[in-house]
């Protein structure tokens, strides 16, 4: 009798199922491989940042994993359904949700109306959203706003938030559409120093929170190091590593790909 069988053991954690599956995928344009056979599975629940220098091709890569663009070869794969001919608005309906560098939010109208419409846009309820929308968007609006630390700004106008701000309102619009798997594309970038401490612990929420999956591209190392469960290391198209942090960090190639010598 092994330990395992032993009378009261707890059996093995089940393995966690794969969420987004990327098989020897790869994008070339005009004879430039941009993205080089890349292999990546990400678990349920998952949070791995897709890190690189300049030009390492992980926007290329996030454009391959959202739609945006069709590869050369391989395969993207969600919930094992394989998604590798699907258009972006399929994959949204699959359950991916994406941001992006620019900012997507209706600068005209409250930020309780705009979450207010993502969430109308998932139900297709459109006399309950105009009947609820003029208070705060209703309350399925209040709690991706709650989440986000964004309730006391519901009335406010979107144009008028601060940077830091309108990448909350653009998490809580994905919220809103209930997604498993968040594609997030720099949601750091031109936010002031003072407000990254709050936008990560935001991320951090809505990760755990809503057990959802999430890949980030991210420039910001110091916010991705205790956020991330594994980092995705991209250099010259290639997957350069794909583990835990600290290991990341600890590997020579990937030092000398950000030193700029690791060609
Ligand atoms: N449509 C395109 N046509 C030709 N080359 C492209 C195209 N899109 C990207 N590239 C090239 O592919 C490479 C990777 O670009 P990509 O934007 O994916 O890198 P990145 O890692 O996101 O860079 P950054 O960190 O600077 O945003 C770059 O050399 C870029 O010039």
């Amino acid at each position: 009798m092994t330990a395992a069988d032993a009378p009261g053991a707890k059996p093995p954690a089940p393995a966690a199922a794969t969420s987004l599956a990327l098989d020897r995928l790869s994008w070339s344009v005009g004879g430039a491989v941009i993205v080089d056979d890349v292999t990546m599975h990400v678990a349920e629940g998952e949070f791995v940042a897709l890190i690189g220098p300049n030009g390492a091709g992980k926007t290329s890569l996030f454009n391959l994993v959202s739609g945006l663009t069709r590869p050369t070869a391989g395969t993207v794969s969600l919930g094992g359904a394989d998604i590798t001919r699907d258009a972006p608005h399929k994959r949204a309906r699959l359950g991916m949700g994406r941001t992006f560098q620019t900012s997507s939010v209706f600068a005209d109208l409250t930020v309780g109306a705009n979450v207010g419409l993502a969430v109308q846009a998932r139900t297709g309820d459109s006399r309950r959203f105009w009947k609820r929308a003029g208070a705060d968007g209703g309350p399925e609006a209040s709690a991706a706003l709650d989440l986000v630390r964004l309730s006391h700004r519901a009335d406010a106008l979107a144009g008028d938030l601060s940077h830091g701000d309108k990448r909350k309102l653009e998490l809580a619009l994905l919220l809103a559409r209930r997604p498993r798997l968040i594609l997030l594309d720099e949601p750091m970038a031109g936010v002031g120093a003072g407000e990254i401490g709050e936008l990560t612990t935001v991320i951090r929420d809505v990760h755990r929170e809503q057990g959802c999956t999430v890949l980030m591209v991210e420039h910001h190392m110091e916010v991705l190091l205790d956020m991330a469960d594994r980092l995705a290391v991209m250099h010259h198209g290639a997957l350069l590593a794909l583990t835990d942090p600290d290991s990341a960090m600890a590997d020579p190639d990937v030092q000398a790909a950000y030193l700029g010598d690791g060609a």
